[in-house]
């Protein structure tokens, strides 16, 4: 049963323990594990590569099979249905065009007549996109990844998926088709993200780590950073639904448990003013629970992380989601828009009683790789910035030069640094 606490609770302040540090308790016990890995995969390469893969994966990759084939693409597009393909492309296509709108031009100033001042952007050459497959297959994790990295003018997007068992999602290979992914690899969890971040003999090194994936995903990101980049930490899902009273219980039950069906450390929280929703919806999320076929990963994720809060009213409601900073904020109130300005931290927000979580998950548009952990504090929703990079341009006129000379030599002076205030000097007309 979904829990009913109060603030006031002393049960509540354990279950908020247990949910603000899911994120930072279990990478301590699963950090070794994930270190221990990327040392591997560094060291061996390939050959650890297999071994992990035959491991946690049930896959005997080889040299020659470790990399999705054109003729394995082939019969994967095979399997997929014209309708699903064109959900996919519907799909792919919203979020080209929104993710278009974020691009920055590179651009040049001619506020000062003798010094010109720019910043160019410029794609990253090689990205790498982990696409979950362990519990579940995200064709649309692959979209969400690709499309972006390709509206940018990304040269190569190597893709990395785990094949459990073996098996190839065909949906996964066909969303990949459909984005433009040039190469990509059957391997999952850790090792792919040390493949990606060192590259081995099959799998080449690569700029950028972009993508979601589970906890030991997640960590090996947060490891390998600074060898490459990475966008943020996308980890177990989370929703937080904040509610007044109004709308439909069964409608918010599904809504959280669409995000509990994820993983056993995801965690789905309804934030209520109202006594009558907050027992409406404990029945329903019961009553759902027992048609899901995931049901047992749901229960597990709701029992632990999962809680439904009677809040006295909505400024408290808020209150509270700040504090956790969700990945997904559902506002299931009448006036979603009268509040939009007192959130303050939240990875994705959608508004009113007819927007589902998994709109955005799909196709709205906007990319469902999000903060996780409360780090939509301080990192944004994966975008088009991820996969560019800018430099500075700057451009002095020999007058330009002279006419901030004085300044640029003093502060080299106030810093010791003669060399510096003498490549200025130096072009001064005497
Ligand atoms: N934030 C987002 O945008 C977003 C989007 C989609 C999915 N997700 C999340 O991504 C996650 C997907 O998880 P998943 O497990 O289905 O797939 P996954 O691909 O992230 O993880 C599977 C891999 O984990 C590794 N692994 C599993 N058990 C291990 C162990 N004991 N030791 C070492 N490695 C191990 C294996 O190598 C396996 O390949 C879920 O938590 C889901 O909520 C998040
Ligand atoms: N809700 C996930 C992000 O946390 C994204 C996703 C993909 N498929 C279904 N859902
Ligand atoms: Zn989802």
């Amino acid at each position: 049963m979904m829990r009913i606490l109060k603030f006031s609770d002393p049960d509540f302040s354990a279950q908020l323990q247990r949910i603000e540090q899911r994120a930072d308790e279990v990478p301590d016990v699963i950090e070794e594990t994930v270190k221990t890995i990327i040392a591997d995969v560094r060291k061996r390469g390939d050959v650890a590569l297999f071994e992990l893969s035959a491991k946690f994966d049930r896959i005997d990759l080889t040299v020659e099979t470790i990399e999705v084939s054109a003729a394995e693409i082939d019969t994967a597009l095979a399997a997929v249905s014209d309708e699903s393909m064109a959900g996919l492309q519907l799909a792919a296509d919203r979020i080209a065009a929104y993710h278009a709108k974020q691009k920055q031009e590179t651009w040049l100033s001619t506020d000062e007549d003798d010094v010109l001042l720019g910043q160019m952007v410029r794609p990253l050459d090689r990205v790498g996109i982990y696409v979950p497959g362990g519990k579940a297959a995200y064709p649309s994790s692959v979209l969400m990844n690709a499309v972006p990295a390709k509206v940018a003018g990304v040269a190569e997007v190597i893709m990395v998926v785990p094949m459990p068992g073996g098996e190839v999602n065909p949906h996964v290979l066909a969303a990949a088709k459909i984005a433009g992914v040039d190469r990509i690899f059957k391997l999952g969890g850790a090792q792919a993200v040390a493949a990606l971040a060192y590259g081995t003999a099959s799998v080449p090194r690569v700029d950028k780590i972009t993508g979601p994936g589970n906890i030991y995903v997640a960590i090996a990101k947060k490891l390998v950073f600074g060898q490459v980049d990475i966008d943020m930490i996308a980890g177990p899902s989370e929703i937080l639904v904040i509610n007044d009273g109004s709308g439909n219980a069964a409608h918010i039950a599904a809504d959280l448990l669409s995000q509990a069906e994820h993983d056993e450390l995801a965690s789905a929280i309804l934030v209520t003013s109202s006594e009558t929703m907050a027992i409406a919806v404990q029945d329903e999320v019961e009553k759902q629970l027992q048609q899901l076929s995931r049901e047992t990963i749901a229960r597990q994720s709701i029992d632990d992380f999962g809680a439904i809060i009677l809040a006295e009213d909505l400024s408290e409601a808020i209150e509270f989601s700040n504090r956790i900073a969700p990945e997904h904020l559902e506002l299931a109130v009448d006036n979603p828009f009268a509040i939009l300005s007192a959130i303050r931290h939240a990875g994705a927000i959608f508004m009113g009683h007819h927007t589902p979580e998994a709109a955005g998950d799909y196709l709205a548009g906007p990319n469902h790789t999000l903060p996780t952990g409360g780090t939509a504090r301080f990192f944004s929703p994966l975008s088009l910035d991820d996969f560019v990079k800018k430099s500075s341009i700057l451009s002095f006129t020999e007058g330009g030069l002279q006419r901030l000379s004085q300044e640029i030599i003093q502060i080299a002076e106030l810093e010791g640094l003669e060399a510096h205030a003498k490549s200025v000097s130096i072009r001064l007309k005497k």
